[in-house]
């Protein structure tokens, strides 16, 4: 029986369209229903119990059905693309994801040929398994202060990967703990005595014969973390070197070399290509966010139609909680963020594509924007996210606390996501000195890209907002215009404080909030703008187009309300056209709400990759909660085991003395 069939009667666009819009094509529509569909029928994959497993029998779990998986992609010869789908539907964070997110990108952008040519395939089957180890228990942010020391000897042609201090220890990469054979180590390169800043080595950890650490190695597990399940399918690591030693060409060269003779030579590559494999990932984590928010989204709306309190006439049903405006004001605006991200996502692998084929043909100028969008798209769909996931909770009630929600997992496993590949501020500050350096440079140096807008600044700083109506702020132009005389009069203003400093490094400090909210004010406008460019293309399908044109507006005005300060205080707004903008979203909401389920059911999730009760596509919410609660370890028995040791004797003695 399908609970939520009226509701998806009351759509009036053509899901299987809109499917394929959110997926981005036919082709990528297919191949992640595919493998979604593999996941879901495979008893392997099962994943309810997981946050009942003590941590030794979660991470044995997690390594079979990492086997599984590879087992499945040989077998069935599936490519790295379908390989990608396989494991995000697995659900499980696992040694693999940095295998192939992180070591073998970090392969691929900062080794030679010949180095790419040695190590690759090794990774590519398997016959090694690596993890990317950067931070140290003293150090994450600031990369050029990490301490692990890689020194040239010249006599041997080898480095000495050393640990001189206790917070030097490596700490957090995942897979180093228990099962990486490898690593892509950072270190304080020293030759002749010099240090010459931090690159990477790779760095064998284990035998390949017994999984044993070679000798000078300490590696182990840093301990449980956040939550039940969750990220403790991980194995975060600690590792120290004694002096190990790796031959030279163990070095990543392709942005220094460093030769037999102990001479450094540099190449034309920038050596900020150091980071390349942060800025690469950080455009995965947008994907991710949309994925996770989309997740939350899934289920909060979906419980939200089958929820009913108060409201009841005549003995009739009660109110859909779905029904109450502030329902609707917390849960839609998320909706228009998981679509909003997905479309701003798409358009950042793009860039970053590009990017990486300019970088392979020794073309670096589009490297600092990369920097800036990647950082800066990360932090503010991470934040987002991580508070939209914690909203959806709440908007479920008593019931999205239960674990069976899937909502206290998907928060736990997600919450890092804020810190790692760049605390969320810092990586919002890189942005502010990108949008800084610009303003300072609009004098000679025409802004491109996504700060083609600085160039327009004069009349963004004279020009005022037109709209009269509320259906007036149904206009692309009166919407990106808001957003670009925000963040343009924001980052002018910043930068005229700035220069009030004789240091600009101390002013940097001093101003370092209001630059954040510079930073976050044009990650918005990015946002808003690739939302208004998608619906520019040709988007088929009955009512598609116009229901992502309501969610775009959606997610524009929310902002708009949320940070209605920073336009007023720019002058760009007044009071009346601020408030416009709100009625309008009202409207807006009640266009949403006949396709709300519609627009989650277009995400296209198994009820095995939600993983929640609540969210259940037939919307068979209540008998299955309710059978649920039978299944748990405490409901084994009518009398739970302790009893007649600890709280029977209690009881007697209640009643011994009521009987004085
Ligand atoms: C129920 C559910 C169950 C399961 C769910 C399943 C899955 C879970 C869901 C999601 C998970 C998804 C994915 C997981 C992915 C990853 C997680 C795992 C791994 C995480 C790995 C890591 O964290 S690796 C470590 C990352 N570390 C960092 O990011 C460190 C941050 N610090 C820095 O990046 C830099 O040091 C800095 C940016 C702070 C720079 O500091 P600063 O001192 O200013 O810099 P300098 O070194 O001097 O350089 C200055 C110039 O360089 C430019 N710059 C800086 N960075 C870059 C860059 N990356 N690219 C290009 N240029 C760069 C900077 O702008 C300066 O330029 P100037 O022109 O101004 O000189
Ligand atoms: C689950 C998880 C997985 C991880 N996986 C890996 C991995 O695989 N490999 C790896 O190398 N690392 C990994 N990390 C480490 C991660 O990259 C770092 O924790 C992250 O970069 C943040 O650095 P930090 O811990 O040094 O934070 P800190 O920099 O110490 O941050 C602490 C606080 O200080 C503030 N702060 C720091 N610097 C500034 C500044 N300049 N201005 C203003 N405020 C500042 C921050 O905003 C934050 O509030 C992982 C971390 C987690 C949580």
């Amino acid at each position: 029986m399908d609970y939520l069939s009226d509701e998806r009667k009351k759509s009036d666009f053509d899901v299987e369209a809109m499917k394929v819009a959110w997926a981005g094509s036919i082709q990528e529509f297919q191949l992640s229903d595919r493998m979604a569909k593999l996941v879901a029928n495979d008893p392997v994959f099962e994943k309810f119990t997981r946050p009942m497993l003590g941590r030794k029998e979660l991470l044995k779990n997690t390594l079979r059905k990492s086997a599984h998986a590879w087992k499945l992609i040989i077998d069935l010869r599936l490519s790295e693309e379908e390989a990608k789908w396989l494991r995000l539907y697995v659900d499980e964070p696992a040694y693999t994801d940095l295998h192939w997110g992180m070591f073998i990108p970090a392969i691929e952008g900062q080794g030679t040929e010949e180095q790419k040519k040695k190590w690759l395939p090794l990774a590519k089957k398997m016959q090694i398994i690596g993890c990317y180890a950067q931070t140290e228990l003293g150090h994450g942010s600031n990369v050029q202060g990490l301490e692990t020391t890689a020194t040239f000897d010249t006599r041997t042609d080898e480095f000495i990967m050393h640990s001189p201090t206790l917070t030097s220890s490596k700490w957090w990469p995942g897979g180093l703990g228990k099962l990486s054979t490898h690593a892509v180590v950072y270190a304080r390169l020293i030759v002749g005595g010099q240090f010459h800043g931090v690159h990477g080595f790779i760095v064998q950890l284990r035998s390949l014969e017994d999984h044993s650490p070679l000798p000078g190695i300490t590696v182990g597990d840093i301990g449980l973390k956040f939550g039940n399940g969750a990220y403790n399918t991980m194995d975060n690591g600690v590792l120290r070197f004694d002096h190990v030693r790796i031959p030279r060409n163990q070095m990543l060269m392709r942005v220094s070399q460093v030769t037999k003779e102990g001479k450094i030579m540099q190449s034309d590559v920038p050596r900020q290509l150091i980071y390349g494999t942060m800025v690469y990932v950080r455009q995965t984590i947008v994907a991710d966010a949309s994925k996770a928010l989309s997740r939350a989204v899934c289920i909060a709306t979906r419980y939200s139609a089958v929820r009913r309190q108060f409201g009841s006439r005549d003995g009739g049903p009660e109110t859909q909680v779905i029904d109450y405006k502030t329902q609707q004001s917390r849960l839609f605006p998320l909706l228009a963020s998981a679509y909003a991200f997905r479309f701003v996502s798409e358009w950042l692998k793009s860039l970053y594509l590009d990017v990486k084929q300019r970088l392979e043909a020794n073309e670096f100028s589009t490297l600092p924007e990369a920097h800036a969008c990647t950082a800066g798209l990360k932090s503010l769909t991470t934040t987002a996210t991580a508070d939209g996931i914690e909203e959806c909770r709440k908007l479920c009630g008593g019931h999205g606390y239960l674990v069976s929600s899937g909502l206290p997992e998907l928060f736990a496993v997600y919450i890092p996501a804020c810190t790692y590949e760049g605390d969320n501020v810092v990586l919002m500050l890189q942005v502010a000195r990108f949008l800084v350096k610009t303003v300072s440079e609009l004098g000679h140096k025409k802004p491109v890209g996504t700060t083609a807008y600085m160039g327009r600044v004069a009349s963004l700083m004279q020009k005022n907002s037109a709209v009269q109506t509320a259906e007036g702020w149904l206009n692309p132009g009166a919407v990106v215009e808001a957003f670009e005389s925000r963040a343009a009069r924001m980052a002018v203003r910043c930068a005229q404080e700035l220069a009030k400093f004789g240091n600009p490094e101390e002013g940097f400090a001093e101003l370092a909030v209001d630059l954040v909210e510079v930073a976050v004010s044009h990650c918005q406008l990015i946002v808003v703008t690739k939302f208004f460019e998608k619906l520019q293309q040709d988007i088929p399908g009955k009512g598609v187009k116009e229901s992502l044109e309501v969610l775009c507006y959606v997610y524009a005005l929310f902002l708009l309300h949320k940070h209605q300060g920073d336009f007023l205080a720019t002058g760009y707004l007044t009071p009346k056209q601020a408030s416009l903008a709100n009625a309008q979203l009202r409207t807006l909401y009640s266009k949403v709400r006949p396709n709300a389920i519609a627009l989650v059911d277009s995400f296209s999730y198994t009820d095995h990759y939600l993983g929640s009760i609540l969210g259940r596509y037939d919307g068979n919410v209540y008998p299955k909660l309710y059978e649920a609660a039978w299944e748990d370890p405490l409901n084994d028995s009518d009398v739970i085991d302790g009893f007649h040791q600890y709280v029977q004797p209690i009881l007697k003695q209640r009643l011994h003395s009521a009987k004085l």
